[in-house]
């Protein structure tokens, strides 16, 4: 069922001089800010040889991030994204397993016009997990 995997999320402080790091000291292919309203989050996503890097600043009061800076100030890795062909069908094997997909267990559409879930980090060995329909 598991795919790719499309992007590593990093959550930084500073969303300029992340962009700036990775494009002038790393070399890398450093995409436009983009608003997200519908998830609470700003993106830059940096394109690499074999996946991407998602750099998340919040947006708006509720940014589902905005808990994750405060304590980690410095910013840190948020998620991994890994590609499924048939999100619902993936999602209901997962429930059935007895895992918590996040919201109201519906997909929304993700920064790159496709749909999306989040499977709940205590259920993924620590880690907040998202899944993209490709
Ligand atoms: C741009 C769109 C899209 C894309 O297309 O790529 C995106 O990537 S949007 C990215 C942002 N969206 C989301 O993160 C949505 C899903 N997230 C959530 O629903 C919440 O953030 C959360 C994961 C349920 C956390 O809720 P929150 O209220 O912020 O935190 P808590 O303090 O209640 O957390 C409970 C527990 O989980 C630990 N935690 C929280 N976040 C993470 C994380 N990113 N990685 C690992 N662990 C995490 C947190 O530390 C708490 O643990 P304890 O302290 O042990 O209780
Ligand atoms: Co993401």
């Amino acid at each position: 069922m598991i795919g790719r995997l499309n992007h590593v999320a990093i959550a930084v402080p500073d969303l300029e001089a992340a962009s700036a790091q990775y494009r002038d000291a790393l070399g890398a292919k450093v995409g436009a800010p983009q608003d997200e309203p519908d998830h609470g989050v700003t993106v830059v996503f940096i394109e690499l040889p074999n996946t991407k890097i998602e750099l998340l600043y919040p947006l708006g009061e509720d940014s589902p991030i905005a808990g994750f800076l405060e304590k980690n100030p410095a910013g840190g890795i948020h998620h991994v994204c890994y590609e499924v062909e048939d999100i619902i069908a993936a999602r209901d094997k997962l429930k059935e397993a007895g895992l918590r997909v996040l919201g109201n267990g519906e997909p929304k559409i993700g920064a790159h016009g496709k749909p999306v879930l989040f499977l709940h980090p205590k259920d993924m060995n620590g880690t907040l997990t998202e899944l993209e329909q490709v």
